[in-house]
This record gives structure tokens, C-alpha cells and sequence, in this order.
């Protein structure tokens, strides 16, 4: 059997081309969706995420501005930053690449994001609304892994899924966002005990580590679905995911490469949840304006 790959670009562009009509929706009401990034030190991978975040921008016609800071910058500094761009109108999410040097504490900075600009939807209203199945900003990368599955008909629902990571970013909330679609979710993690037992188990597996090419054939089930979020180097240097792509094709029925699966997923969810908080800011003013 060889795997089905998933083509997150393919999907990618599709979901952008939806965000670029309702961008242009919007310009037509005279709003121009805007986001904030704000990238603070001068961590090279970052500087390419950002750059591919202003790219999609530009192509969608949204606007995009860059906020950039040494790494010397202080907690204070970037505090009074987000103030700033909570109160900008013409900005409609607000995005503070992490991780954020060691002076900088994360959380007050998350915190600080007014959830309705919060369209990484890291802050605890937006997490704790995810939760509990209310309306919030989605995280993106799991967002998107959902949308890649919706994308191939492929239904959760009674199926053993196993997310391996458990930051708050990726390995808790795309679990959350399994359960809501009625998977049976298995978390497995640095500490856990022989992790292929768990993972040989999975319909769906989620792979979250950070170690290049680690899941090979030995973890998986013959014909699940795997998806792929690692971010690594092989020891050539080049990009490369959790997964031993060609040796795991062998036994899954799907498969997301990396690079080109999840990671432009990511992207294109930002874009959808900046377009997303452009609209509802544009609701607001139309219901204050009838009041
Ligand atoms: N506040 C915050 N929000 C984030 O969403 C966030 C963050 N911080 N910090 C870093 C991680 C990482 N991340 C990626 C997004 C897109 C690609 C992406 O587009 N990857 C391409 C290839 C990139 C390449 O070629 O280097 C792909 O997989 O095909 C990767 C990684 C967002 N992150």
C-alpha cells in the first residue's frame, strides 16, 4: 500500500482563495483587514515564517505590518507595543511570533492581546472558549490539520486518535479539536512509556515531537492517517518532519509531507482568522450604529 500525500498546498490555496473574496468583500465596505506581527530577535526560522505570513498578506490583499525588535527588548517594551495595537483600529489581529527571549515572560504577553485580536487564538478566553465549544479564534496549525482532514473525507468520529505533544500551541488543542469531532483521543508525550505501543493504536496520528524522522513503519497501524507537524532538520540540514516520510508511506493511507502539508495550513488560518475579525468588528459597528 503506498499513502495518499496530502497536499496542504493545494488545500492551503483553496482556503486563501475564500479569505481573498471576503477581503474583497470587505474593501468594498471600506475595511481593510489588517495584521500585526510582531518578531522580536533574530531566530532565523521565525524571520521565514514571518515572511511567508506577509507574503500571503500582499497576495490577499490584506495589510500586513511588520514590528520588529532586537532581543534586547524589554517585557515593558513589548507590553506597551500590544497596547498600541490593541487600540489601532485598522489593525484586526495581532500575532507575537513565539517563542520570545528569556526575559520576556510569555504568558503576560498573551494576556495582554485583547481576544478579540487574539488570532493565534493562544489567549486562555479563546482556549478556554475552544474548549467548551463557544465561538474563539481556533489555533491555527490545529485548525488547519482539521480542515486538511475535512479536506480528504476523513471523519474522526469513532476513531482512535493519538497526538503525540502536549504544548499549548499544537498537542492540546488539536486533541480538543479531535474530541469535538467525536474521536477517542490518546495523549502521549516525552514521558511516556513505549510510545509506539500507544501509537500502533492510532486510526489518526498526530505527531507534535520535534525530532527528525523518529516515527518510522514500527509506529503505525497499516492504513492509518498521519500527520505530520515536526519542524526539523535532517542531518543534511534540510527541513524535514517527525516522520520518515517514504519508509511510513509504505503502511498509512495518508500522509502530509513536510514541508507543503501542515505548516501552509497554518498560514492560511491566520489569514481566515484576520478576515474573521476584520468581519466582526465590522458587525460591532454596525449594531452600535442601530442602537
Ligand atoms: N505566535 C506564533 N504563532 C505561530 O503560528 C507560530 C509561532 N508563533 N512561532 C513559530 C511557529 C511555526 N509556524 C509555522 C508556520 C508556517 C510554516 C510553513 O509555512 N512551513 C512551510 C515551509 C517553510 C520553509 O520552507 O521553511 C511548509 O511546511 O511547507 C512553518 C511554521 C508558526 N508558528
Amino acid at each position: 500500500m503506498t499513502a495518499t500525500t496530502i497536499d496542504g498546498r493545494a488545500v492551503s490555496q483553496k482556503i486563501k482563495e475564500q479569505v481573498k473574496m471576503r477581503v474583497e468583500r470587505l474593501k468594498e465596505q471600506g475595511v481593510i483587514p489588517g495584521l500585526a506581527v510582531v518578531l522580536v530577535g533574530e531566530d532565523s526560522a521565525s524571520h521565514t515564517y514571518v515572511k511567508n505570513k506577509k507574503k500571503s498578506c500582499e497576495a490577499l490583499g490584506m495589510r500586513s505590518d511588520l514590528h520588529q525588535f532586537p532581543d534586547t527588548l524589554t517585557e515593558a517594551e513589548l507590553l506597551s507595543t500590544i497596547e498600541e495595537l490593541n487600540n489601532d483600529p485598522q489593525i484586526h489581529g495581532i500575532l507575537v511570533q513565539l517563542p520570545l527571549p528569556a526575559q520576556i515572560d510569555e504568558f503576560k504577553v498573551i494576556l495582554a492581546i485583547d481576544p478579540a485580536k487574539d488570532v493565534d487564538g493562544f489567549h486562555p478566553i479563546s482556549v478556554g472558549n475552544m474548549m467548551i465549544g463557544k465561538e474563539a479564534f481556533l489555533p491555527c496549525t490545529p485548525h488547519g490539520i482539521m480542515k486538511l482532514l475535512e479536506h480528504y473525507d476523513i471523519n474522526p468520529a469513532g476513531k482512535h486518535t493519538v497526538v503525540i505533544g502536549r504544548s499549548n500551541i499544537v498537542g492540546k488543542p488539536v486533541g480538543q479539536l479531535m474530541l469535538q469531532k467525536d474521536a477517542t483521543v490518546t495523549y502521549c508525550h516525552s514521558k511516556t512509556t513505549d510510545l509506539a505501543s500507544f501509537t500502533r493504536q492510532a486510526d489518526i496520528l498526530v505527531s507534535a515531537i520535534g525530532r527528525a524522522k523518529l516515527i518510522d513503519q514500527s509506529f503505525i497501524k497499516p492504513g492509518a492517517v498521519v500527520i505530520d507537524v515536526g519542524m526539523n532538520r535532517d542531518e543534511n540540514g534540510k527541513l524535514c518532519g517527525d516522520v520518515d516520510f517514504a519508509d511510513v508511506s509504505q503502511t498509512a493511507s495518508f500522509l502530509t509531507p513536510v514541508p507543503g502539508g501542515v505548516g501552509p495550513m497554518t498560514i492560511a488560518m491566520l489569514m481566515e482568522n484576520t478576515v474573521q475579525s476584520a468581519e466582526n468588528g465590522l458587525q460591532k459597528d454596525k449594531s452600535a450604529e442601530t442602537m
